[in-house]
């Protein structure tokens, strides 16, 4: 299945590009940055146009944990009649350090903190995520009174190892 989608690009290193032949993603670059109190938003340089009935997805790359970041809304979702310039919004990272309690010098004795690298975040022009298009299939809603039984029920959140330990 081919999807043609259109590009226009507002930088000229900000094309998506597959790293090896059958890669599910395309990696794309930061062409811009812009830190702000709540999060750090990343520009990648390009517009699109897709089919209708298509969508974008921007998805993390694994390496992101080498870094103090997480995206702030797990996958971006690019909706077909978007036409600005496709954004990713991360959110700096705390980790548990370990810190000198104060007054004890002879026998230091050390306490966790949270504490954030501000400098371990995506430089500019890093690829920062992949994208990759998807199909939204056609969902209509039929409202009903009652549903089917089934094998699970209403179970969830962990439900199928409890059973499993009885
Ligand atoms: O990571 C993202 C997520 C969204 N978008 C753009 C494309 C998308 O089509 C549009 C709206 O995104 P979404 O529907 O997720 O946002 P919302 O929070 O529901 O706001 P809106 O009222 O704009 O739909 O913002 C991005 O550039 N990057």
């Amino acid at each position: 299945m081919t999807c043609n989608v259109k590009i226009q690009l507002l930088h000229p290193d900000a094309m998506p590009v597959k790293a090896h032949k059958g890669d599910a993603c395309f990696d794309v670059i930061a062409v811009g940055m812009e830190v702000t109190d709540d999060y750090i938003e990343y520009s990648l340089g390009f517009k699109t146009e897709m089919p209708e009935g298509w969508q974008g997805l921007f998805y993390p790359r694994s390496s992101i944990s080498k870094y103090g970041l997480a995206l702030c809304n797990s996958v971006g979702v690019i909706d077909a009649g978007y036409r600005g310039e496709w954004k990713a919004r991360f959110r700096k990272t705390a980790k548990e350090v370990d810190v000198p309690v104060r007054g004890m010098v002879d026998f230091p004795v050390y306490k966790k903190e949270l504490s954030i690298d501000h400098s371990n975040i995506y430089p500019k022009f890093e690829r920062i995520g992949q994208i990759q298009f998807q199909r939204v299939p056609t969902v209509t809603f039929e409202q009903v009174e009652t549903l089917e039984q089934s094998e699970r029920g209403a179970g969830g959140f962990g439900s199928t190892n409890l059973l499993n330990h009885v």
